[in-house]
């Protein structure tokens, strides 16, 4: 007689992961390996910025009541007494009728309060000197930019949990953080179980498939922010995967295994689970694919088991896995962003359970669309090439046409504070 599992919501299973959730230390990175890590802390303006008064213009700084009544018929003349660059400080304080040519990002000149742009100004050159002629007025302050008017000293500028992205470096580095505080990455274990998988470089054979699931997994474990440790492939032998599930525990913050937790004769990680004294959180979701998803604590550790389907293993830790990954290093979003999009293939095939469907989504204009990536089996590895997000079609007696509005979860980009939540989720018409 086979187990009778109890499927729970997808809620709750994440809840229940949740439930396990820790946070890195925090780790003092270089800038530059800042990259895709998470601010541990919130960046402050430490100093105004801009810090001090500065010509937005290539042009010129003078006092602005030396143009007073100026116009095109009586044009004022100043004399241009030092050319600047940014950088430099000007070495000369002009008197009235006096200006200094400044390029743009130059301190304002001592003495000037104005910037008249060069297309503005008119050069002459006489008895070896340079003047310009102004022919209208200006009011102090005018073409400015002046310090603290982008940014006052001690205002937030960026909360902690953000992802470290190109914008977010331009201000850790406009502030001076050579070295930036973020939380350690955990080190995530891998195996993929069966005896069926031969490595990459191996021929194909009768009844043997190339094992697929541990470098997808890899990849998700990094782009989650997780550091993989991936130990190998293992055969269906009570065994050696017990013993090897055992030893890695101990080097790992959490382990993946891929595959052997549905209900086969050869799928042990249920016994490994129960001879560790691990207490397993869910062992079925009412979802598909990836029902057979399985999570398990031990030691305050937690292993996940991932199903051997290829695309219920890749729900599998997107859904639960990466949450985790994401809280450890520290982001504040770390589910997937959920956007609405509407199908243009229908989806006719009923399920009982919630369905993610592995979608392309893109805009047609201002409506975003999502269709399938291709067939959507759990077993079914080649339309995960394709995926930018999965369309959640919840469980019903009838399947979804052309033109439904749906759910849609992002993988990649800005994540989301919460979880999906399919509670009370009614199908939509
Ligand atoms: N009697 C029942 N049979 C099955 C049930 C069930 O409820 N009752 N659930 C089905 C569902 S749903 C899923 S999903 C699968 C889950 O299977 P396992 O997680 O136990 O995985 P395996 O049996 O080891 O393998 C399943 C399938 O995936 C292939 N596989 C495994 N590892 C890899 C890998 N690393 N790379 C590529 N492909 C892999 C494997 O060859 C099998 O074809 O169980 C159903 N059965
Ligand atoms: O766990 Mo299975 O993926 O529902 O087909
Ligand atoms: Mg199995």
């Amino acid at each position: 007689m086979i187990e009778k599992r109890q499927a729970i919501s997808i809620y709750d299973a994440i809840a229940r992961v949740m439930k396990y959730k820790v946070e890195g230390d925090i780790e003092w990175v270089d800038i530059d390996d800042a990259d895709n890590r998470y601010l541990a802390e919130p960046i402050r303006a430490d100093h105004d910025i801009p810090p001090f008064d500065r010509s937005p213009l290539d042009g010129y700084a003078i006092k602005a009541e030396d143009t007073d009544g100026a116009g095109r018929e009586n044009p004022v003349k100043l004399e241009v007494i030092e050319t600047i660059g940014a950088g430099e400080v000007a070495s000369k304080i002009p008197e009235r009728g006096q200006a200094v040519r400044v390029m743009t990002g130059t301190l304002l000149p001592e003495g000037t309060d104005t910037i008249v742009m060069f297309e503005l100004a008119r050069e002459q050159e006489h008895d070896g000197k340079s003047y310009i002629q102004i022919t209208r007025s200006f009011s102090p302050g005018d073409y400015v930019s002046f310090r603290g008017e982008e940014t006052e000293k001690g205002q937030a500028l960026v909360e902690r949990g953000k992802c470290i992205d190109a914008g977010v470096k331009a201000l850790l580095a406009t502030f001076g953080y050579k070295r930036v505080p973020v939380r350690k990455r955990p080190i995530v274990g891998i195996y993929a179980t069966g005896t069926e998988l031969l490595d990459v470089d191996e021929p194909l054979e009768s009844g043997k498939i190339r094992n697929s699931n541990s470098y997808m997994v890899t990849t998700q474990v990094r782009q989650a922010g997780g550091i993989p440790k991936y130990y190998g492939k293992l055969m269906d032998d009570f065994d050696t995967c017990f013993n090897a599930v055992s030893k890695s525990l101990e080097e790992v913050d959490v382990l993946i295994t891929t595959g052997g937790v549905s209900v086969g004769d050869f799928d042990y990680l249920p016994r490994i689970y129960e001879k560790l004294g691990a207490d397993v959180l869910f062992n079925k979701i009412a979802m598909r694919p990836g029902s057979v998803t399985t999570a398990a604590a031990y030691n305050g550790k937690l292993l996940f088991g991932l199903s051997g389907n290829p695309s219920a293993c890749f729900v599998g830790f997107e859904l639960y896995a990466r949450p985790w990954v994401q809280t450890y290093i520290g982001s504040s979003k770390p589910y997937l962003q959920r956007v609405k999009a509407t199908m243009t293939k229908e989806f006719l095939k009923p399920n009982p359970f919630t369905r993610f469907i592995r979608s392309k989504t893109r805009f047609e204009g201002d409506c975003l669309t999502v269709e399938p990536a291709g067939l959507d089996k759990s077993q079914v590895v080649t339309s995960l090439a394709h995926t930018n997000a999965l369309a959640v079609l919840p469980g019903g007696s009838r399947g979804y046409e052309t033109g439904t509005k749906v759910d849609a979860l992002l993988l990649g980009g800005e994540g989301s504070t919460e979880p999906l939540d399919d509670r009370n989720v009614k199908k939509e018409r």
